[in-house]
């Protein structure tokens, strides 16, 4: 039976790791194809098939240039940096293309620039895309409402030796969602670091660790360390491809969609 393509995408960070398991699943989607890819100017992968490290020719070349990387497509997915991000949201506003944004480390700034793209194009932008971990977020408002006092919470990561960002924007995810179900805000209670005569815990705090090693795709684990009992909470991933999944749905989810900012809670339902 054949299939119909409706999703035109352009994937940017084209040659990283998870641009290239996002050209691998929109090759096997059915229902999207590739029709713009975009890396950095001294990217070793600029004018050669984006789907060649596949052994595969998808007739879409590697370019550095936004405007032409996005000219055949309704969509752009962006897993890069906080700023090659910003620079693609200009180019996408330019020509109408919506985006699913994956990529973490934005300052508040930097999100209230998001923000602001969102009145002209739609956009869908998750620290993470997995349905796991955004069911492990409803997991984590429901725990934290019932176990407000005299549970000290602690958010533990751990991803691999490559990352540039900590804690994770999954972690800080974690941290806010944690926050709000027990009307605080993350911004006065996190503490991000500790060493030397720290004092003793305030019970009041999110305390945020963060570990950097080999090829860890992502663990996240949220502990709740009572008197006498310790509940943990815990996300793994084996595969990026879980990632690669949830941005295609969130780019069948903006399908049609002109303008408006979501996150992975609209696309799973899950509001
Ligand atoms: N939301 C989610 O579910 C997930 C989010 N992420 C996030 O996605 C981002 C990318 O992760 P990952 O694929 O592992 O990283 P990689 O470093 O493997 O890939 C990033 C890609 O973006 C390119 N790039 C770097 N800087 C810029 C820039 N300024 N403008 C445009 N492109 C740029 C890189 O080019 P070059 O290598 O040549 O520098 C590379 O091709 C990170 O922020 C990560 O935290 C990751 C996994 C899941
Ligand atoms: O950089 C990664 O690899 C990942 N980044 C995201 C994050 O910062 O939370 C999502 C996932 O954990 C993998």
């Amino acid at each position: 039976m054949a299939t119909t393509v409706s999703h035109r995408v352009a994937v940017a960070g084209a040659s990283g790791r998870m641009g290239q398991m996002l050209i691998e699943a929109i090759r096997a989607s059915g229902d999207c194809v590739l029709a713009g890819a975009l890396d950095v100017p001294a990217s070793h992968a600029i004018g050669n098939d984006a789907a060649a490290f596949l052994g595969h020719a998808s007739g879409v070349p590697v370019t550095a240039d936004p405007k032409a990387g996005i000219a055949q497509s309704e969509v752009l997915i962006d897993f890069t940096r906080p700023e090659g991000t910003l620079a693609h949201l200009q180019a996408c506003r330019e020509r109408g293309v919506n985006m699913v944004i994956g990529t973490t480390g934005f300052t508040e700034h930097q999100k209230a620039q998001v923000q602001d793209y969102a009145r002209d194009i739609a956009i869908v932008m998750a620290p993470n895309m997995s349905v796991g971990v955004n069911v492990t977020l409803k997991l984590l408002e429901m725990a934290a409402k019932s176990l407000a006092s005299g549970y000290d919470i602690e958010v533990i990561e751990a991803h691999h030796r490559h990352k540039v960002d900590a804690p994770s924007g999954t972690a800080l995810k974690m941290g806010e969602v944690i926050a709000q179900a027990l009307g605080r805000d993350l911004k006065d209670c996190a503490v991000y670091a500790r060493e030397g005569v720290t004092g003793e815990r305030d019970p009041s705090t999110i305390g945020f660790s963060s570990i950097r090693g080999g090829d860890i795709v992502g663990d996240h684990t949220v502990l709740f360390a009572g008197t006498g009992e310790r509940i943990e909470i815990t996300h793994k991933s084996a595969s990026r491809a879980t990632y690669a999944q949830g941005s295609l749905r969130a780019v069948r989810f903006l399908a049609g969609k002109r303008s408006g900012l979501f996150d992975m809670f609209d696309v799973l339902g899950l509001r």
